[in-house]
């Protein structure tokens, strides 16, 4: 039988594409869909060393970057600081952040993980 272009994936890349597409539900205004562009965000690219936005997390497991659920952890938590960083606390931005981080957090525990068979090591 012919399998599924997504059944051929690693299953390192179809767990970290099933866990994006949970954390890309809980930014509904897609703040995080895109790279933030300098035009609408005023030195940004000076104050942000590493930018980090879904749509950059998308190609690097279409790439095979990520080698550990903890590589793909750690670049959500970037993309969430640079905006608590960035962005001022009170500010819509700063707010989604602080939101995003901690639902997404909340979603890679190890208990919510286990249950898709990720192995945690
Ligand atoms: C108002 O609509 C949008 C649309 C896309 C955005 O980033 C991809 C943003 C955006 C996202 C951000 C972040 C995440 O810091 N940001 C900061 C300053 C100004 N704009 C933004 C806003």
């Amino acid at each position: 039988c012919v399998l599924k272009a997504s059944q051929k994936r690693r299953p390192l890349s179809r767990l970290l594409e099933q866990l994006l597409r949970n954390l890309e539900k809980r930014d509904p205004n897609q703040f995080f869909a895109w790279p933030v562009n300098d035009n609408f965000a005023p030195g940004y690219s000076t104050i942000i060393r590493r930018p980090m936005d879904f749509s950059t997390i998308k190609q690097k497991i279409d790439d095979n970057e990520y080698k550990s659920l903890n590589c793909f952890i750690s670049d959500f938590k970037l993309m969430c600081n640079n905006a608590m960083k960035y962005n001022k606390p009170g500010t819509v931005y700063h707010k989604a952040a602080k939101r995003l981080l901690h639902i997404g957090l909340r979603q890679l525990t190890p208990q919510k993980l286990r249950p898709l068979g990720a192995i945690l090591t």
